[in-house]
Formats: C-alpha cells, sequence, structure tokens
C-alpha cells in the first residue's frame, strides 16, 4: 500500500453510517472514494455522498455509492481531499486541476473537513511548489490580472492542454496561474486575491481545514486544530 492510500484508508476511519460526505477530486481523494465503496459492500456503511467534481462524481456513480448533486445539500458531515501544499499553519494550496470552486464550496460546508496527503505535500509557505491558481470570469480576465500584478502578481492564463488556446474550468472560467511575493503570508494572500473583482475562486484554503493527516514511509500522523 503507498502513502496516499493509506493515509486516505486513515480518513475512511472518520466515516459513520448515515453521513453526508463531501469528495475530493484527485489521486489520493480516489483512494478515499474506494475505500467508502469497499466499506458499503463488505461491511454494510450505508452513506450519501457528493462530489467536488465531474471525474469523482464519475468514480463515486461506477462504484454504486449513492450520489446527490451540490444543489441539493447546505451542509455536509464530512469532507475529505488532497492537497498541492499544506502550510505548517494548515493552509492549503489546491486546484491544479481547477476543480476548486466545488472543493472549497464544500471543504466550507463540511462540519469537519480532513487534509490527507503524503510529506511531499508539506511546505513552509504557500506558492513555495505550485503557482496559485485563480479562477477568473472570462470577459474580466485583463482588468483581474492587471489588479493582481498592481498587488505585485507575476503571472499568465493558463494554456490548455494543446497549447493552442487557453484552459477553461467546468464552469466556464479562465484561470490566472499566479505567483506573489514570498513575503506575503497565507491570510494576505487569501484576502487580496478574494477580494479582487473578477475572481471566482482560489486555490488558497485558509482557516478550513479542521485536521490535517499526513502519511510518510507507511506512517500517518494525525494534526487536528
Ligand atoms: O486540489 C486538488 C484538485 O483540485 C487535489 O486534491 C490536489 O491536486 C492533490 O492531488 P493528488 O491527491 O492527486 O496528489
Amino acid at each position: 500500500m503507498n502513502d496516499k492510500q493509506m493515509v486516505a484508508l486513515q480518513a475512511a476511519k472518520y466515516v459513520k453510517s448515515g453521513m453526508l460526505v463531501g469528495l475530493g477530486t484527485g489521486s489520493t481523494a480516489n483512494y478515499f472514494i474506494e475505500e467508502l465503496a469497499r466499506l458499503q459492500r463488505e461491511e454494510g456503511l450505508k452513506v450519501t455522498t457528493v462530489a467536488s467534481s465531474t471525474i469523482s462524481a464519475i468514480t463515486a456513480q461506477s462504484l454504486n455509492l449513492p450520489i446527490v448533486a451540490l444543489e441539493q445539500i447546505s451542509s455536509i458531515d464530512l469532507y475529505v481531499d488532497g492537497a498541492d501544499e499544506i502550510t505548517p499553519d494548515m493552509t492549503l494550496l489546491k486546484g491544479r486541476g481547477s476543480d476548486l470552486v466545488k472543493e472549497k464550496l464544500l471543504a466550507r460546508a463540511a462540519s469537519k473537513f480532513i487534509a490527507v496527503a503524503d510529506e511531499s505535500k508539506l511546505v513552509s509557505h504557500i506558492g513555495q511548489n505550485f503557482v496559485i491558481p485563480i479562477e477568473v470570469i472570462p470577459f474580466a480576465w485583463q482588468l483581474t490580472k492587471k489588479s493582481l500584478e498592481a498587488a505585485g502578481a507575476k503571472g499568465n492564463l493558463r494554456p490548455n492542454a494543446a497549447k493552442d488556446g487557453f484552459w477553461v474550468t467546468s464552469h466556464g472560467s479562465y484561470v490566472l496561474d499566479m505567483t506573489f511575493d514570498r513575503s506575503l503570508d497565507a491570510k494576505t494572500l487569501n484576502d487580496l486575491i478574494s477580494n479582487t473583482p473578477g475572481v471566482v475562486e482560489h486555490g488558497i484554503f485558509y482557516g478550513l481545514t479542521d485536521a490535517v493527516f499526513i502519511a510518510a514511509n507507511g506512517l500517518v500522523s494525525e494534526r487536528w486544530i
């Protein structure tokens, strides 16, 4: 069993029958989804799920997990998702795959949000290894980019896979992949980007995690706030 699978299985121990569970997106979240399906099949677990992305919804459906649409929920019991970066204060950077809008809604709606990752995701500051993805409403991208540049940011529109156009998210937004001065702390960055007109959502998850589970060399450590 690899570290991503191990940490996902640890998070699944917090799932109880009757819960409405949010499903994250990515390879670590996939192990969690697979484990829920196994618990349902082999141990009679009864949960309802809500997915943070089309791909996770398809995975859950293919494994026969009961699934409801985001429009049908106003709160959930538990959300489990991976991250691209995790800082010592449990701020996350997410959204490399650009599914961050639903991910952040579920993280906020959850009574408990557990972030799961292997130790490669631990960083000292947000933006250490990845650019910060910022979803923008398409007609505003240039004005929004200019506002962010005035605050010292650098970057550009994310290209599409063929590099002959621009990436469009499942909600029809463009993505600005930006870097900021590393002296800016997570809260400052979060507030700055959130308050920029034209921004739909961004990948900094500040003050949203209840716990971070990290797997390293076959061992899982849990850190709760
Ligand atoms: O934020 C995410 C998707 O938007 C993922 O959770 C993040 O990219 C981690 O992915 P993985 O578990 O495959 O390493």
